[in-house]
């Protein structure tokens, strides 16, 4: 898979160690920024990463601020970006499996290196079931999105 990377400041320091376990597992990184801990808006990264999603350049993106919470209130803003803050293990494979999760969220300043990794792996390893249940709350999901649009 392509993986899109994209974090801010807060984010910066945990980069390095989620790109080495999206490397490990064979997947390929495009990696939006930030380069440095210079203070900078995290939408504008989410968005760059969102945008290679919409545009079926990456299949995943990985979404790094310092809590996770701003990134993923800014990716869930577009179109067919579904992200979600993860930092468990169960949360990260469940929802891609039940939920169709796309993006990845997380908090630099929450979790350390070693367990954003295991996150990180649970994520990427995981496919949307997409049994009738799960699809059926999806399309409700899409639904609410074109709605969105028409408002
Ligand atoms: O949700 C927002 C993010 O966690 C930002 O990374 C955070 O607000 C950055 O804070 P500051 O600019 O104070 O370093």
């Amino acid at each position: 898979m392509r993986v899109a990377i994209a974090c801010d400041h807060g984010g910066f320091p945990l980069k390095a160690h989620v790109i080495e376990a999206v490397r490990s597992l064979g997947h390929e990184v495009v990696d939006f920024g930030v380069f440095s801990e210079e203070r900078v808006d995290y939408p504008d990264f989410a968005e760059k990463a969102g945008r290679a999603l919409q545009r079926g350049e990456v299949e995943r993106a990985i979404l790094i601020c310092a809590s996770g919470i701003g990134v993923n209130i800014a990716a869930n803003k577009m179109r067919g970006v579904y992200a979600g803050v993860c930092h468990d293990t169960y949360s990260a494979h469940q929802g891609v499996e039940h939920d169709n999760m796309n993006a990845l969220c997380l908090g630099g300043r929450i979790i350390g290196p070693e367990l954003a990794k295991e996150i990180v792996r649970a994520f990427l390893n995981a496919k949307f079931l997409g049994e009738d249940r799960y699809q059926r709350r999806f399309e409700k999901v899409q639904a609410l999105e074109e709605e969105a649009k028409r408002r």
